[in-house]
């Protein structure tokens, strides 16, 4: 591993589904690259691949052909060792799903808590600052039904954070969201990834957050291609 490594490289890659007349290309000659700190966005009609771009890059699918890497390490050379990928994954890739998917009995707090003990994190682990950096210390000894969706969802982002990831995977993270919450919480997103250093990789139907990305890079048919900078949508 490298510091002047991307966060994550995809080279060529391809992936597939089903045989024959039902076979589908999810991904097609996918090039994609993300350094530090970068933040972007992908949009694309539905079923064009881009959930299977975020298992991909987050070794949750083995790609039929072609290279992907984080942090300059080649996914498919870890999968090769038991635990060696799942392990890799846990210390470096963080996901965020679409309503947060926190644990019902578990408040805000213990969410946190529960992660940072899965990964064998420091039994002084402290969820304080990561709730107060996403604006939810007030909020840690709630449980996520006595939370609103957009609470729910930062308090997803915070757990996403607590192993410091290097590389942020985020689908779909404004589905229950009205506009102003949804500008609330990519905007986050944005400061987060900046803040730290960690390169985030969102898929999104909302064009009105798109402003918030570095980028963006559109799927159509597994295929991915930027898209050009003033097609961002405005700031509202
Ligand atoms: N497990 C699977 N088995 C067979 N085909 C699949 C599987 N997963 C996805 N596909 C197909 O691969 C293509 C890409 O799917 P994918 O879920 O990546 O698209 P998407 O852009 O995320 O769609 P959406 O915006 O609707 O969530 C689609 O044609 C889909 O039907």
């Amino acid at each position: 591993m490298s510091i002047t490594s991307p966060a994550l490289l995809m080279r060529d890659v391809t992936l597939e589904f089903g045989d024959g007349d039902s076979r589908v290309r999810a991904l097609d000659s996918v090039e994609l690259e993300l350094a530090p700190g970068e933040f972007v966005g992908v949009i694309g009609p539905s079923g064009a691949g881009k959930s299977s771009l975020l298992a991909t890059a987050g070794a949750l699918a083995a790609p039929d052909s072609g290279r992907v890497e984080v942090l300059g390490r080649p996914l498919a050379e870890l999968g090769r060792r038991a635990g060696a990928l799942a392990r890799f994954r846990r210390e470096h890739i963080g996901f965020v799903f679409q309503s947060g998917n926190l644990i019902p009995a578990l408040s805000a707090q213990d969410q946190l808590r529960l992660v940072n003990r899965i990964a064998g994190g420091p039994r002084s682990f402290d969820p304080a600052p990561l709730l107060d950096a996403v604006g939810m210390a007030h909020r840690a000894r709630h449980l996520p039904r006595q939370l609103s969706g957009g609470e729910r969802q930062r308090v997803g982002i915070a757990r996403a954070l607590v192993t410091r990831p290097s590389l942020l995977l985020v689908d779909e993270p404004t589905a229950a969201l009205d506009r102003a919450r949804s500008r609330q919480v990519v905007s986050l997103l944005a400061e987060q990834s900046r803040e730290r250093g960690v390169a985030t990789l969102m898929v999104t139907h909302d064009h009105g957050v798109l402003d918030h990305c570095d980028r963006l890079v559109e799927m159509v048919d597994g295929r991915l291609s930027p898209v050009p900078a003033p097609a961002h949508a405005p700031a509202a």
